[in-house]
């Protein structure tokens, strides 16, 4: 079978090959290709290797010379606040100065504040800001991402943004997977009645679901937001109404949410700064995905989630950006992945497995990406680097060249393909 597209000079293709979820020590395991080549037909990988590609050529292949760069899977980051209206630069001082996050919460601002900025804004204006956000992740070689509501926190505004997540994956080549958030904060009108609130969103998720706007429903469960009881409440119904559920489980106070996750059998349960060492071992003996945002603690300031000891546990880990206006404004994932090798202490081929396959797993898209293997998507990146290592050493610059989607280019020289 004759090949639309071969990439060739590639001075090293790094991959995933493990199954997934990829726990612990087999987050070490990757496929190093050497003098490689990637054959791509109709958007899938059809061959990959070293050495000769010329059996795969035909009269209408085209060649892409990689000019030794080497090539990695297109990146996932499977936890995103991608939608939103307005920024949060007003709080920055307090919060450098060192006003908690949860104070600035309780006081009506933090996501509160954004809240009113989004149900202000249009259809139009979310789209656009979120459209120019997404383009700036593919630019880092992300090419899928999640993309949570959360915003809105009534039907109408969590639905508008809900169908910003639906309409930028028709018209924007980076795969969106979209997840309903009606339970990110208590939103003013439900002040002192937060059970009503629950009651609404469970409601809410009836109509959510039967016009399919997301596959997952997930809840911040922290002091003073949604309790460990609230929490189970929401995605017990959620689940039931067969839903893929997750958590932000602690994040700040250690309150067992990475254990009820386990409990309820959530994909992925995300931040853990605070985790128990029960709960660590809880999440290594269950699928669930611990996805840490190193992000959101370089700006928050707050301590870094305990990866090492995750992993040394057999944990399956992945790495995510939690791009929101509050607690992590960038679009930047390789920084990302830079803070996790460099704070995290995760090896390389640690921050790769949890950068693409695993992140994959608890999308439910493993299948089809996640790692560069015949008959996956094509989904890849080229790195203007000599090694794997270095895109992590050299740190707080973009080293993404060229990105594919689907076997096309998206991204060209650095430039956006239009
Ligand atoms: N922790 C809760 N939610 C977001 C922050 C949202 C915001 O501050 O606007 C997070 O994942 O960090
Ligand atoms: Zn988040």
């Amino acid at each position: 079978m004759s090949a639309d597209l071969i990439i060739t000079n590639i001075s090293t293709i790094y991959t995933p090959y493990k199954k997934p979820p990829v726990h612990g020590r087999d987050m070490m395991s990757i496929h190093e290709i050497h003098h490689a080549y990637m054959a791509i037909k109709d958007g899938v990988i059809i061959a990959i290797g070293s050495g000769n590609y010329h059996k795969h050529t035909g009269p209408n292949t085209i060649i892409h010379d990689a000019n030794q760069k080497i090539v990695i899977p297109g990146l996932i980051d499977s936890h995103t606040h991608l939608v939103h209206g307005g920024s949060r630069e007003s709080e920055y001082k307090r919060l450098i100065a060192g006003t908690p996050y949860l104070q600035i919460l309780a006081e009506g601002g933090g996501i509160l504040g954004t809240v009113e900025m989004t149900r202000k804004a249009s259809f139009n204006d979310l789209f656009e800001k979120a459209k120019k956000s997404l383009d700036e992740m593919m630019l880092y070689g992300v090419t899928t991402i999640e993309s949570k509501s959360g915003y809105g926190l009534n039907l109408d505004h969590e639905i508008k943004q809900l169908k910003v997540n639906k309409k930028l994956n028709q018209v924007h080549p980076v795969h969106i997977v979209s997840t309903y958030m009606g339970a990110h904060a208590i939103p003013k009108e439900f002040k002192d009645d937060k059970d009503l609130y629950i009651d609404q969103m469970l409601l809410d998720m009836d109509i959510i679901k039967s016009e399919n706007l997301a596959e997952a429903v997930d809840v911040f469960c922290e002091s003073g937001v949604f309790s460990v009881k609230d929490t189970k409440r929401i995605l017990s119904h959620a689940k039931a109404l067969g839903f893929k559920i997750k958590l932000h489980a602690d994040e700040i106070h250690p309150l067992g949410g990475a254990g009820l996750g386990v409990e309820l059998g959530a994909t992925s349960v995300d931040h853990l700064m605070a985790i128990s060492d029960q709960d660590i071992e809880k999440l290594a003996h269950s699928n669930t995905i611990a996805n840490l945002l190193p992000g959101t603690s370089f700006y928050l300031r707050k301590k870094y989630a305990n990866a090492r000891k995750m992993i040394d546990h057999q944990v399956a880990v992945a790495i995510s950006g939690d791009y929101n206006p509050g607690s992590c404004p960038t679009e930047n994932f390789q920084f990302i992945m830079q803070l996790a090798s460099n704070q995290l202490q995760m090896m390389p081929e640690e921050v790769l497995n949890a950068v693409t396959i695993n992140p994959a797993f608890h999308l439910g898209l493993h299948q089809e990406k996640g790692s560069l293997e015949v008959g996956k998507s094509a989904d890849f990146v080229i790195l203007d680097a000599p090694n794997l290592t270095y895109i992590l050493y050299h740190y707080g610059i973009n080293h993404a060249s060229d990105v594919y989607i689907k076997g096309k280019p998206v991204v060209l020289n650095r430039q956006i393909v239009r």
